[in-house]
């Protein structure tokens, strides 16, 4: 299943999804390796490494891979929960996706399933029932509303990704505000979807954030990250959250995250720790 033809631009070689033979001249790499959805999907099961090879999963974990984030809900898109403020901020993005400048990122209730089975198993959660119920940290809540509402866009040139966010009532710390690990969370996860564009898998190494006004629960704010610096395998980042006429500046941070070893498997490189 696996083309033999690459694309000019990127050199990739190995395209499971589709061929690239026919990709535009001139077209830029980033555009050209992001501009379809099965390509993100592949960038975030973090199954690139430099150079765009497949390592360490066989095609069948992919394919099962790409069939099961067919088949998941996506829940970076509007549902009724989401306030006018959410609605008009997440068509101006929409807006400007249709130039290509932005990509809306889906997202679901997990960031790595190829690999998570065996990847649970090793960390001891055995039973069928207990590998399931895992959930991502900030889509661990089935009542719309009620704790993070949000999406994510990214932009490919910029290397910048932001967040809608809408915190709900379970998020609260101080009476009417949102809590302050809440805010931390979601900035972890744009930054982190950030520096995944970049560098494939990564984790938060440090994480410096700067609260400066709390939030309202209820209100949307926009988180704005973007990527500083690679150096080898550091990612710096840094990350605004913003109100969404700009006026408040609710936090500030800044960010490492490191590239895991691409010699070795997730699973490989999380049992070494
Ligand atoms: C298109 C794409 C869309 C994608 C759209 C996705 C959307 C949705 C996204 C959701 C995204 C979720 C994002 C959650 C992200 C977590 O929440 S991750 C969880 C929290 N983080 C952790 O638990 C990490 C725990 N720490 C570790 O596992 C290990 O320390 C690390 C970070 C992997 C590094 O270990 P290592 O690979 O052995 O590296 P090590 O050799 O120690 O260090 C490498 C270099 O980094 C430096 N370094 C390491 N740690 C630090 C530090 N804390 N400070 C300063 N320097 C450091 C070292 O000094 C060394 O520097 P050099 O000597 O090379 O100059």
């Amino acid at each position: 299943m696996f083309s033999k033809r690459g694309c000019s631009h990127c050199t990739f070689q190995n395209c499971p999804v589709r061929p690239y033979a026919k990709r535009k001249p001139n077209t830029k790499q980033a555009d050209c390796i992001y501009d379809c959805l099965d390509l993100w999907l592949v960038k975030w099961a973090g199954l690139l490494g430099d150079g765009h090879q497949l390592h360490g999963i066989s095609t069948f974990s992919f394919q099962t891979w790409l069939s099961q984030a067919r088949q998941s809900k996506d829940y970076a898109l509007p549902n009724s929960s989401w306030s006018q403020g959410m609605m008009d901020l997440y068509s101006r993005f929409l807006e400007m996706c249709k130039d290509g400048t932005w990509k809306r990122i889906p997202s679901y209730t997990w960031l790595y399933r190829s690999t998570q089975l065996n990847l649970k198993k090793s960390l001891k959660l055995t039973s069928e029932k207990e590998r399931k119920e895992t959930r991502l940290f900030p889509r661990n809540m089935d009542t719309e509303g009620v704790g993070f509402e949000y999406a994510m866009f990214l932009n490919p040139s910029e290397k910048r990704m932001v967040c809608l966010f809408q915190p709900g009532p379970y998020l609260e710390g101080h009476p009417g505000f949102a809590h302050g690990g809440s805010t931390a969370t979601i900035i972890d996860s744009t930054i982190g979807g950030c520096a995944i564009f970049v560098a494939g898998r990564v984790m938060t190494a440090n994480l410096s954030i700067n609260y400066r006004n709390p939030i309202p629960l209820g209100s949307v704010v926009l988180v704005d990250s973007k990527v500083d610096q690679v150096e080898g395998r550091k990612v710096f980042l840094s990350c605004q959250v913003r109100s969404i006429d700009g006026q408040t500046l609710h936090a500030e941070a800044t960010a490492l995250f490191i590239r895991l070893d691409s010699t070795k498997s997730l699973q490989q490189q999380m049992s070494s720790q």
